[in-house]
């Protein structure tokens, strides 16, 4: 179920009709899996005041819906494209808040679910597709409570702050919380979908699980909210970039531009989120600086028509278009434009022939849910060469790690970036290429789709668990599926390490195990985790080990201690447990004195400033700015504290918003490395969240598996959200290997 069916009905010039694929990321993400699956998919046809036939397209049944010409411009351009485009991308155009907008959202929504309700079989699955149906999941199970309901939000869920605006936002809220699993593109759109459940619907969430409390109408119940991050049919790109005749067309173009030029490509459904402006700001100073010419250069900004009748998208297509003029205008010669605009769509192979002709492809939002024009780049280079600029407020760019990551509003950075793609090495380009194909292929769309389903199938067990206990009439209990979702590929890795004859379980405390708080003495370890780690560790052949960058004392006050673990402190200058650890000893009088040097320095220059906290230990000192009110003053505090700390002798290691100088060089990798000599061989499983420990990520062996606690760049294999979901890996570790159930809390419904 989506707004928009995945062809749109046109009116040929000579009368007849015909099906075109709509326009949109959606779609391409979607429809190989609806084919591959062969549903009934429920959406508009792409006109107003049109009552269509339901048909098929292959395996797939398509049921449309109609739309007036009114809810076209109230729900479509009104609601959907005029309130909550704006508001979820970061407000870069201001929202606009209509009662009667919302009347028509209201409307449309209720007559999808109808549609659904009356199409559905028994107990089906139904996915509900992005922000324009967000009230259907609540309808669909008042009308249908036998479905198991699934939502995916294909562009990202705002913070809070900004979602706090909606005047709706309660029942927006409540419209999602009726699905049984609702899916993000990364991370912190879930996470600030679980702030707002818990703001609005009183719902809090344990980990990346939402907890429904018992209404009198209703059981309890529990909803998945996990990101998901969507792709692409990686393959199927990848052929068709392969056939003869693209690989022809990729020439012709080439040809046509001028064989010695280096071709810029832009790609995009027209919209003020996609950074065009942005894009075209930067081409046009390189051309007036002279760092390029038309000669040598040429951008090819490909912008297909999008919600034309929406005002915001009528002036972005002006401006985009008079400067398009001013951009070939001044700078162009007869036989050399710099800039070819197409405000057209095109085909498929048309598309893999333009992204095989480009050298450097030029992806740059101002906020972008995913982003799969980036990963159809990739996928289509199975030549490793070309080079891909990308925007860090994309969801791709969690992904694509090795792109010239840029921040589209610093138009200096982003000129830096084009001149460097323009200008980079051949074997720079495969060695980025090939890691950016492998996260493409690691997780292309069909992997996406297991994940996603395979959530949504647990969903629906727990459903009918819970149909049959209040069918034999008597109170059932039934295990509330609130359980953090661990996936299967990474339960497989679990159950691999979970065999070994020998296993070390290590982690980091602050934000892997202890959820992040303002001050560190606060902080504490989620019960599972820790009733997890005991289990392990009581458990024969385990050795559970705390890296952490605290020292033994700042542990300690946490109400953390534990004999039979092993402590490194202090990023490893402390240990404990490990009966052969070489003493780490006291200071020498030279360290003392360096470290009284910087300390005297410190205070002298954070003395006054509100938020700083100054943390000694017994081979450092730590500059904390947590605390620090603006994000702008802590960044610029950090700074001084490294150039201060910048002394010989001193090691300085980077943490989240934490700098720390210390007298010892070590760091958590070697200290691991230190402890499993003294230990029996054994594979290690590492969690960590932070900077530093990506020292241990990068010391781990392929037997070995890391996890990366929250967002960020990382090396480790896998990562989870957070310390409740790695708690939750934790738990799973601990079943495999011992059978001892931890944390599956039960719930009485009757
Ligand atoms: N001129 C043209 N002719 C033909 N095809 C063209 C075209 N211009 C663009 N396209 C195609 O349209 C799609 C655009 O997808 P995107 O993910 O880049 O953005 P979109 O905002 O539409 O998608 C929304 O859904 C997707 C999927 O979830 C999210 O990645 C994204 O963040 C969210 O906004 C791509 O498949 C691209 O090839
Ligand atoms: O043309 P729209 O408004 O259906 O947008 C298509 C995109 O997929 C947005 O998700």
């Amino acid at each position: 179920m989506s707004n928009r069916l995945p062809v749109d009905r046109v009116v040929q010039a000579d009368g007849t009709t015909d099906w075109a694929p709509s326009p949109g990321g959606l779609v391409t993400a979607v429809e190989p899996i609806v084919r591959e699956l062969g549903c009934l998919w429920v959406g508009w046809a792409g006109n107003a005041d049109e009552e269509v036939e339901p048909f098929e397209i292959g395996s797939m049944r398509l049921a449309p819906i109609p739309l007036s010409s009114e809810e076209l411009e109230t729900y479509y351009e009104g609601f959907s494209n005029g309130t909550l485009w704006p508001l979820y991308h970061d407000v870069i155009s201001p929202p606009v808040y209509h009662r009667t907008w919302w009347d028509s959202y209201q409307r449309v929504n209720r007559r999808f679910a109808e549609r659904v309700a009356h199409e559905a079989a028994q107990n089906a699955v139904v996915w509900v597709h992005d922000y324009q149906l967000q009230l259907a999941p609540e309808m669909l199970r008042e009308l249908r409570p036998d479905l198991t309901i699934a939502f995916f939000l294909h562009i990202p869920f705002p913070p809070r702050s900004l979602f706090a605006q909606l005047p709706w936002r309660r029942q927006i809220v409540r419209g999602l919380l009726g699905a049984d699993v609702i899916g993000f593109q990364r991370v912190q759109d879930a996470v600030n979908f679980r702030h707002v459940s818990e703001r609005y619907a009183g719902a809090p969430a344990r980990g990346n699980t939402i907890v429904l409390p018992e209404a009198p109408d209703q059981p309890s119940r529990s909803v998945l909210a996990q990101e998901f991050p969507i792709s692409i049919d990686a393959g199927g790109f990848e052929e068709l970039a392969s056939r003869p005749e693209v690989q022809q067309r990729a020439r012709e173009i080439r040809e046509e531009l001028g064989q010695d030029r280096t071709i810029l490509l832009g790609v995009d459904r027209l919209d003020y989120t996609k950074g065009i402006r942005h894009r075209l700001k930067a081409f046009e100073e390189l051309l007036e600086d002279g760092e390029i010419s038309a000669h040598d250069t040429v951008l090819v900004q490909v912008a297909s028509p999008s919600r034309e009748q929406v005002e915001a998208y009528q002036q972005l297509r002006e401006e985009v278009e008079v400067t398009a003029g001013h951009i070939n205008g001044a700078h162009g010669s007869i036989g050399h434009a710099p800039l070819v605009y197409l405000h057209q769509s095109y085909s498929r192979e048309e598309m893999a022939a333009l992204y095989l002709a480009a050298d450097v492809m030029v992806v740059t939002p101002l906020r972008d849910g995913m982003n799969l024009v980036a990963k159809e780049y990739v996928a289509c280079r199975a030549d490793e060469g070309g080079a891909l600029i990308l925007s860090e407020f994309t969801g791709a760019a969690d992904e694509l790690r090795a792109a010239l990551l840029i921040n589209p509003h610093d138009i200096e950075a982003l000129k830096a970036a084009m001149l460097r793609a323009i200008h980079l090495p051949r074997e720079e380009q495969r060695r980025r290429m090939r890691s950016l194909r492998k996260a493409v292929y690691d997780n292309d769309v069909a992997h996406w789709a297991t994940q996603y389903l395979e959530a949504v199938s647990a969903a629906a067990d727990a459903h009918a668990k819970q149909a049959e206990g209040a069918r034999g009439g008597e109170t059932a209990e039934i295990p509330v599926p609130a359980e953090v979702f661990v996936s299967s590929a990474l339960r497989a890795r679990l159950r691999r390490l979970a065999t070994a004859p020998t296993l070390i379980v290590a982690s980091d405390f602050d934000g892997t195990l202890a959820p992040i708080v303002g001050r560190p003495q606060d902080a504490r370890i989620v019960p599972r985790a820790r009733h997890a780690l005991e289990v392990l560790q009581e458990s024969p052949d385990v050795q559970v080990i705390l890296l952490t960058g605290r020292s033994v004392e700042g542990l300690r006050v946490t109400g953390l201690e534990s004999d039979s673990w092993i402590l490194s402190a202090s990023h490893g200058a402390e240990l404990t447990g490990l009966e052969a650890a070489a003493d780490s000893g006291s200071l020498t009088p030279e360290e003392d004195e360096r470290l009284g040097k910087l300390s005297r320095r410190f205070d002298r220059v954070f003395r006054d400033e509100l938020g700083v906290r100054l943390e000694r230990k017994p081979y450092g000192i730590v500059v904390h700015t947590r605390e620090v009110a603006e994000p702008d003053r802590a960044s610029e505090l950090l700074a001084a504290a490294v150039e201060l700390g910048a002394v010989p002798g001193i090691t300085m290691r980077v943490g989240k918003q934490v700098r720390e100088f210390s007298v010892r060089n070590t760091d958590k990798g070697s200290a691991l490395q230190m402890i499993r000599e003294m230990l029996p061989a054994a594979p290690v499983l590492f969690l960590g969240d932070d900077v530093t420990d990506e020292d241990v990520f990068a010391v781990l062996g392929p037997d070995d598996l890391g996890i990366k606690v929250g967002e960020g760049t990382s090396l480790a294999r896998e990562r989870v959200a957070d310390p409740e979901a790695a708690a939750a890996v934790l738990a799973v570790l601990a079943e495999l290997r011992t059978g001892i159930v931890i944390g599956s809390e039960v719930a009485t419904v009757h």
